[in-house]
């Protein structure tokens, strides 16, 4: 399938059951050198403790959520995370053309869940965060295998899909749709973003 083929599919799969796995969204290679920025980003300490809630609400809480982030924007300094970001910008600009769900703009940040954390079930598009439509997560585990854990579970109408978080998948799904990050038993890399309904300077805006 080339890659219009699988727009078209992530176009008919969003709109229908609500998610859409990409596998080789970036390849192996890419996959390493985000890896080692990650990595080297933990080390020097860019990255914190991931939260709960937005501003006045944003709280810590290890029992719901374990990760930590490192938010990425055009302020980065390697030359692959802006590949990523234009590519996300590109699929974005996409599913407008196409679905007209309004996406102005995308949030972005890398993952690291330590061994043995989680994030339990919980929905991205809330009262508090009311512009995300689109969730997007770039699994980067390079040598996942059954019994890693960490997979993401999603909570469809009918069925809970279980999606594994293997090196070089984009996952697509609606933020309104319940999901959960199953208890991850090693260490557990992600890019994990949301498209906007609104610009992003802008969301603090009812
Ligand atoms: O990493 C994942 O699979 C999902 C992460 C997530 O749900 C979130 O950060 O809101
Ligand atoms: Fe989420």
């Amino acid at each position: 399938m080339n890659n219009i083929e699988k727009l078209n599919l992530a176009i008919d799969e969003l709109s229908g059951s609500g998610y859409f796995v990409w596998d080789d969204f970036v390849s192996y290679e890419e996959v390493g050198k985000l890896v080692s920025i990650a990595n080297e980003g933990n080390q020097s300490g860019a990255f914190k403790k991931a939260g709960i809630g937005k501003q006045a609400l944003f709280q810590l809480d290890k029992s719901i959520r374990g990760d930590y982030i490192q938010w990425l924007d055009r302020k980065n300094e390697h030359k692959i995370i802006h590949q990523f970001l234009d590519k996300v910008e590109l699929l974005k600009n996409t599913l407008n053309e196409t679905c007209f769900l309004g996406l102005k703009d995308f949030e972005t940040h890398f993952a690291i869940y330590p061994e043995n954390t989680f994030y339990k079930k919980h929905v991205d598009r809330f009262q508090q965060n009311a512009h995300r439509v689109i969730s997007f997560v770039l699994y980067l585990n390079e040598n996942w295998q059954e019994g890693h854990g960490g997979e993401l579970a999603l909570y469809l109408d009918d069925k809970t899909e279980i999606v594994k978080p293997l090196a070089g998948r984009l996952l697509l799904f609606r933020s309104e749709l319940e999901h959960e990050v199953l208890m991850s038993y090693k260490r557990r890399f992600s890019i994990t973003g949301w498209m906007l309904d609104k610009d992003m300077s802008l969301t603090f805006l009812p």
